[in-house]
């Protein structure tokens, strides 16, 4: 939980490359609704990622920005509504399931991995992903080819030369480097990321959201980030939820001029 910084004053461009209006239409809600008890979190969210995205998903605390990433990663189930994958519909496909399919959440399993090295925790994510299974001793190909991928996906995020260290002593913000480099292992086509950069400092965040952006032009990411100034620089397009109801979605340029959203998102901020 954070406050989420001002809007820009005046529209600013997004940093990446905007995807452009044309691309296709990769991961979709319609109508997606969920409550818990009498709070309805989700209302009606008709909601569009598109191919090559850099899309940030923004608003006030409890707007229900992660309950939307959840219901997208299978982890919650809608009370009505549809999640579309390519044009198919994955309402009942387990978080697995959809992992298979390319739709990947950033692990939160840094604990887990803390005596081990990045590059062993990668490697092993890549095993799993290859089918390869668990098994990690020996010399087998398999495992050589898998320390290789390892090695590549750690350079992608900048963590090369830490691929060694042991995780636990690790900064902070390596270590949630970490975590995108164990949901990079899974090869996925769409990237969701709940706030990567809560809690890193803030040169390092910069640098991590930057990383990011670079990824290859045919990841398609949607992340929740409360930092203004992070989110117009990283994001291609911008939603923004306000108590559970997609309020708008557009450019950068288009969110930071829209009104509602001024008056809405600033209005918390205040608060
Ligand atoms: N498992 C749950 N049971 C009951 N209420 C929940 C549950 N999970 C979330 N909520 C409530 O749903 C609302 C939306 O929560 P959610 O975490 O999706 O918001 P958010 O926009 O991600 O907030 P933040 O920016 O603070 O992380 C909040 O009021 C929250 O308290």
């Amino acid at each position: 939980m954070s406050t989420p910084s001002p809007l820009p004053q005046t529209g600013v461009a997004g940093a990446a490359p905007a995807a452009g209006a044309q691309a296709a239409v990769v991961l979709e809600t319609r109508k997606l609704c969920l409550s818990f008890g009498a709070l309805k979190v989700t209302r009606d969210v008709d909601f569009q990622l598109r191919a090559g995205e850099r899309h940030a998903l923004i608003g006030s605390n409890g707007a229900g920005k992660s309950t939307l990433v959840n219901l997208l990663a299978g982890v919650l189930q809608p009370h009505s509504g549809d999640i579309l994958l390519d044009g198919e519909r994955i309402n009942k496909l387990a978080p697995f399931q959809r992992v298979r399919r390319g739709l990947v959440r950033t692990f939160q399993i840094t604990a887990l991995f803390g005596e081990m090295t990045p590059l062993d925790s990668v490697a092993l994510a890549v095993c799993q992903a290859n089918g390869a299974g668990l098994s990690f001793v020996g010399a087998s190909p398999a495992h050589a080819r898998a320390v290789d991928e390892a090695a590549e996906i750690l350079r992608t995020v900048g963590l090369l030369e830490h691929a060694r260290d042991e995780t636990r002593f690790m900064a902070y913000g390596h270590q949630r480097l970490l975590e995108i480099a164990l949901a990079l292992a899974c090869k996925p086509r769409v990237l969701l990321l709940d706030e990567p950069a809560a809690g890193v400092p803030m040169g390092e965040s910069r640098r991590l959201l930057q990383t990011l952006a670079e990824l290859p032009g045919d990841l398609t990411i949607l992340l929740i980030e409360h930092d203004m100034k992070l989110v117009f620089q990283f994001a291609s397009r911008i939603s923004v939820l306000a108590e559970g109801a997609l309020l708008a979605q557009g450019t950068p340029n288009e969110i930071a001029n829209d009104e509602r959203v001024r008056q809405s998102y600033l209005g918390h901020s205040h608060a």
